[in-house]
C-alpha cells in the first residue's frame, strides 16, 4: 500500500500525541517565524469539518496591549473560579499556572462561523453542535502540528466570553472556541502539569471502554 506510514513515520505521529502537553509556565519570548506559523495554522484548516463546512477563523495576536487586556479578563475570570472551590483545593488552585498570555509571543483566537455554509449543513442537521467540534479538530491539529515544529501550546479557558469578543471586535455571530498562548518553551514536560501538581490524575483506560452497552466491560474476546 502506497500511503502507508512507516515505522518511523507512525512513531513520530504518536510521539507528538504522546508528548503534546499544554504549556503555561515554559514559554520563551522568541518570535515565531511565519512560515512556521503559517505550517500549523494549515494543518488546523485540514482539520475533518461536519459538511467541509470549515468554520474556523484564526485571529492572531501579537500586541503587548492587546494581550494585557485579554489577561487582565483572566485575572478577573480566574478569582471567580478560585471561589468555586474550599480549603486546600482552593488554595491549591490558586498555586497553578493556568495561563502564559503575556509571555507567550502569539495568543491565537480560534473561532466558529455557524453561519460559514448556510442554514443547512450536511451532517448538522440532527447534530446542531458539530460545527462547533469541527473547530476542536482544527484545534487539535495545530496543537500537534506545534509539538513537533516544538512549540508550545496552551489553552486558556478562563476567560469571560463577552469580554474576549469585545477587547478583540468578534462579530456577534462569531462563536469564540479556544484562546490559544503559543510560542517557544524551555522544556516539555513528559506528563500533564495538572497531574505533576496533584489536581488530578489520568484515568485507567480500561474503566473507559465499554462493549456493546453502556456500562458492560465484559473482557473483549481473545
Ligand atoms: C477545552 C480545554 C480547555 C482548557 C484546557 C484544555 C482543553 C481541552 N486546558 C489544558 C488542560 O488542563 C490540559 O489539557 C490537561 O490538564 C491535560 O494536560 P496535557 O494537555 O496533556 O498537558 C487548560 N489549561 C489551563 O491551564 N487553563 C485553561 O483555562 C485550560 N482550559
Amino acid at each position: 500500500m502506497d500511503d502507508a506510514f512507516t515505522g518511523a513515520e507512525r512513531d513520530a505521529l504518536y510521539k507528538a500525541i504522546f508528548s503534546r502537553r499544554d504549556v503555561r509556565g515554559q514559554f520563551l519570548p522568541d518570535p515565531i517565524p511565519e512560515d512556521v506559523l503559517r505550517r500549523i495554522l494549515l494543518a488546523a484548516h485540514h482539520a475533518p469539518s461536519v459538511g467541509f463546512m470549515q468554520p474556523w477563523n484564526f485571529l492572531v495576536i501579537t500586541d503587548p496591549a492587546v494581550k494585557a487586556r485579554i489577561h487582565a479578563d483572566f485575572a478577573t475570570a480566574n478569582e471567580e473560579a478560585a471561589n468555586q472551590f474550599d480549603g486546600e483545593r482552593r488554595d491549591l488552585y490558586s498555586r497553578l499556572k493556568l495561563e502564559g498570555i503575556r509571555e507567550a509571543p502569539v495568543n491565537l483566537l480560534v473561532t466558529c462561523d455557524r453561519e460559514r455554509a448556510g442554514p443547512v449543513v450536511l451532517g448538522r442537521t440532527h447534530m446542531p453542535t458539530m460545527d462547533l467540534y469541527s473547530c476542536v479538530c482544527a484545534v487539535q491539529n495545530l496543537w500537534l502540528a506545534a509539538r513537533a515544529e516544538g512549540l508550545g501550546v496552551g489553552w486558556v479557558s478562563i476567560l469571560h466570553e463577552s469580554a474576549l469578543k469585545a477587547i478583540l471586535g468578534v462579530p456577534e455571530r462569531i462563536v469564540p472556541i479556544a484562546y490559544l498562548c503559543l510560542g517557544r518553551v524551555s522544556h516539555f514536560e513528559s506528563t500533564p502539569e495538572l497531574a505533576i501538581k496533584g489536581w488530578r490524575q489520568r484515568l485507567d483506560l480500561d474503566d473507559l471502554i465499554f462493549r456493546d452497552r453502556w456500562d458492560n466491560r465484559d473482557s473483549p474476546p481473545d
